[in-house]
């Protein structure tokens, strides 16, 4: 029986993640155009890429990281003690030749290592997806594996929508929550906290928000006790929010 109260289940979706990879290794196998997809993925997660490729099939994006050092390259087929490593904790495969694909999932499995193989729905444990990047933003599309294409497609539909500065504002957002922290620790501040933030995203423009500087961040947080947000303007005159100030301008008004 449905309950209007309570979200329906809707089966057969993805848990869509933000799995935080930095410092972590991964290994990918493959130096083809998918696998350099999954390389700038990872690296843009500040993940530690181990790479297992041989040299004459690299694709020259990946050639072009393996020059800079950003990741850790062995030039030779896969072998299975390359799974030997235990701070290996995610593996991709990005290989031309589907039987090896199949017998390093197994070994995944085996040693219950989460795996992407690419092109092998059954055999991954996670899938990619089309992903929309703006600084701190970040928009994951997936259509759990029925249309790649359409996933590219919505998301940058999506991606056109969306303000030009959404990504610098959100930076902002974050620099000023970091200094919340610092002003206001504690967990039994939290909801405080958190309703304050709030009202800071609502009532601020994209615009505003992505103007405040460190100074202005300062001025605003002292609205943080009486649990005042003045806006930009506010902030930046020392006016108090919601108190009348005389703007220099009268006005009349008539009660017939
Ligand atoms: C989103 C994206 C991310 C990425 O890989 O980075 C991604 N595929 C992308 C592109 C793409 N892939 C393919 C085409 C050719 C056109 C077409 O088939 O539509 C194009 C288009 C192109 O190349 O432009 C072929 C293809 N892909 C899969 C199969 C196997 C199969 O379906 O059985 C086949 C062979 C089908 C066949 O043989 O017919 C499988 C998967 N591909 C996924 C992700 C996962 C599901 C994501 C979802 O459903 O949303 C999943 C399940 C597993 C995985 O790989 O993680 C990336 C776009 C990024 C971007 O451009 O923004
Ligand atoms: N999921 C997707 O989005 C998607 C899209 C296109 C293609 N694919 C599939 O992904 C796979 C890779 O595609 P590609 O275009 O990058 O292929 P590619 O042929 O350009 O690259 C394959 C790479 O794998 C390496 N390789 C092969 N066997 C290996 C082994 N045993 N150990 C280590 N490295 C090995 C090759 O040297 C080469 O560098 C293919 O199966 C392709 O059909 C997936």
């Amino acid at each position: 029986m449905a309950d209007e109260r309570f979200p329906e289940i809707q089966g057969g979706g993805s848990l869509i993640l933000a799995w935080q990879v930095r410092n972590k290794k991964v290994l990918v196998v493959g130096g083809g155009e998918v696998a350099a997809g999954r390389i700038l993925n990872l690296l843009n997660a500040d993940a530690k890429v181990v790479l297992i490729s041989p040299r004459d099939g690299l694709n020259p994006e990946v050639a072009h990281r393996i020059e800079r050092g950003q990741v850790t390259y062995h030039d030779k087929l896969f072998e299975p003690s390359d799974l030997d490593d235990p701070a290996i904790t995610m593996v991709m495969t990005a290989v031309d030749d589907p039987e090896a694909s199949t017998r390093i999932w197994k070994l995944c499995k085996e040693k219950r290592i989460a795996a992407n193989i690419a092109d092998v729905p059954p055999e991954c444990d996670f899938y990619f997806g089309s992903v929309h990047r703006d600084g701190p933003l970040q928009i994951m599309v997936s259509t759990n594996g029925n249309g790649p294409k359409m996933a590219n497609i919505v998301r940058r539909r999506i991606a056109a929508t969306l303000p030009p500065n959404i990504g610098e504002a959100i930076a902002k957002v974050g620099a000023l929550r970091k200094k919340l922290r610092v002003l206001a620790p504690g967990d039994e501040q939290g909801p405080k906290r958190m309703k304050w933030m709030s009202k800071v995203c609502v009532q601020w423009s994209l615009e505003d928000l992505c103007e405040m500087e460190d100074v202005d961040m300062n001025e605003l947080l002292q609205g943080y006790v009486p649990d005042q947000v003045p806006s930009l303007s506010q902030v930046r005159s020392g006016e108090e929010p919601g108190v009348w100030q005389f703007d220099g301008s009268y006005g009349w008004s008539c009660v017939i």
